[in-house]
């Protein structure tokens, strides 16, 4: 069985339906880009990873069990405008990216210290040892990127969800952060699933690129129904995707 199984999964708010009949594979180590039309429901699927939202039908699984509900060391998350904490320093920002995944939510006495050396190697590791003490607010937007990300990793997540990362940052720092996420990457074997309106950077970044749009489409009724993965692109070996349609080719629904 795949590290990832997404099946059959369908989710609605309300009478909409906002995602059809989703399935996907996905192995673990895996880089996975998910691009599609703003509001298609790309971010909805990361929240049924994230299982923050129970999909209205279907059925994921991780390792062979259903996504363990949040606080949970095995996902780590960002989000595309800074999720750190603004009244914590760095450091601190870094020690409850590990505290939270806790059962009580924080450490006390040998394992506080402890969190606060491996905070100080995740630091050196992320480029902002030299700014332990600050707070967030003093830091550029590619550090406090960066200081999401390794506030993600450092509970050691062994799925990674990236939503929009890089969406907020200038096109030099943005390059920079690509190189950072694929250093990462290789030393951890993360699975990693990114949503970006940036089709270049998900297939750079991507094994696999997979597109959410709707198969079907009512000129009349927008709404009437819900995406899914259309294509499914491989992006390695040298970044010529071959496709594969993973449903029906788009047939205007006429009333
Ligand atoms: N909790 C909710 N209740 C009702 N509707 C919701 C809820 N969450 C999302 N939606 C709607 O579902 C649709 C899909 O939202 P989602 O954020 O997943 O899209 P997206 O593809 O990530 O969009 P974008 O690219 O603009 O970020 C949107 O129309 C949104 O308004």
């Amino acid at each position: 069985m795949s590290f990832v199984s997404v099946r059959d999964v369908f989710q609605s708010y309300g009478r909409r339906p906002i995602l059809e009949r989703v399935n996907v594979d996905v192995e673990q180590g895996e880089f996975i880009s998910i691009v599609g039309a703003s509001g298609c429901g790309k971010s909805t699927f990361l929240r049924l990873l994230l299982a923050q939202e129970t999909p209205t039908r279907g059925t994921i699984s991780i390792d062979g069990n259903p996504p363990a509900v949040e606080p949970n060391p095995e996902r780590g998350v960002v989000f595309q405008r800074y999720s750190v904490f603004p009244h914590m320093t760095i450091r601190q920002n870094i020690i409850a990216g590990e505290s939270l995944a806790q059962p009580f939510g924080r450490f006390f006495g040998k394992a506080q210290r402890a969190a606060r050396e491996r905070a100080d190697t995740v630091l050196e590791r992320i480029g902002l040892a030299h700014v332990a003490d600050q707070y967030p607010a003093t830091l550029s937007g590619g550090m406090q990127q960066r200081l999401a990300i390794g506030q993600a990793l450092t509970a050691k997540p062994r799925i990674l969800l990236l939503d929009e990362p890089f969406g907020a940052l200038d096109p030099g720092t943005r390059l920079q952060m690509h190189d950072f996420l694929m250093e990462l990457r290789a030393e951890t074997n993360m699975t990693v699933f990114m949503v970006t309106h940036d089709l270049t950077e998900g297939f750079k970044l991507g094994d696999r690129v997979l597109v959410f749009d709707k198969p079907r489409w009512d000129p009349t009724d927008p709404e009437a129904f819900g995406a899914t993965i259309t294509y499914d692109f491989d992006a390695r070996d040298g970044g010529i995707p071959y496709q594969r349609l993973t449903e029906e080719t788009h047939v205007p629904i006429t009333a």
